[in-house]
C-alpha cells in the first residue's frame, strides 16, 4: 500500500454555535490542510498518481473555500463549518474528482490553528 500526502491551505470566516461561546462571534482561521490518498499499484511511471494531479484537484477545492464566509456556502447550511465537517467536505469533493478506482482518499486533516486539527477517515 502506498499513501501520498498533499499540503494546502485556505483562509475563511465562520461562526459555530453549540461549541465555545467565543466561536459564535464571526471570526476566521488560516486553515492548513493535509490530504492523503492511497492505493496498491504503481503505474508504468512508477508512481501511484502524479502529485500534480492531486494538487490540481485540491487547489480547486481550496478555491471554493478561500476567503468565503463558510456558513453561507450551501454545503454548510446543514452541517456547521467545523474543522471536522470541512475535512469531510474536502474528502468528499476529492473523491468525486479522482477518476481511478485504484486510488481512494485515506484521510483529510484540517488544522484551524497551530494546536488544533480534525482528521476525517472516509469509509472504505
Ligand atoms: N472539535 C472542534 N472544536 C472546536 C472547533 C472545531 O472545528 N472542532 N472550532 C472551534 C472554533 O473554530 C474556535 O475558533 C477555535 O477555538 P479554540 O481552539 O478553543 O480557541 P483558540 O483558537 O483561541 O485557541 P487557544 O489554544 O485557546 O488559543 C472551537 N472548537
Ligand atoms: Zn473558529
Amino acid at each position: 500500500m502506498f499513501e501520498l500526502k498533499i499540503l494546502s491551505h485556505f483562509s475563511a470566516a465562520h461562526q459555530l454555535t453549540m461549541v465555545a461561546q467565543k466561536c459564535e462571534n464571526l471570526h476566521g482561521h488560516n486553515w492548513h490542510v493535509e490530504v492523503c490518498v492511497k492505493g496498491d499499484r504503481l503505474n508504468e511511471a512508477g508512481v501511484l498518481i502524479d502529485f500534480g494531479i492531486i494538487k490540481k484537484y485540491v487547489k480547486e477545492i481550496m478555491q471554493r473555500l478561500d476567503h468565503q464566509f463558510l456558513n453561507e456556502l450551501p454545503y454548510f447550511e446543514k452541517d456547521a463549518p467545523s474543522s471536522e465537517n470541512l475535512a469531510v467536505y474536502i474528502a468528499s469533493s476529492l473523491k468525486e474528482m479522482i477518476d481511478d478506482p485504484g486510488i481512494t482518499v485515506s484521510r483529510v486533516t484540517a488544522w484551524e490553528s497551530d494546536n488544533a486539527s480534525a482528521t476525517y477517515f472516509p469509509p472504505a
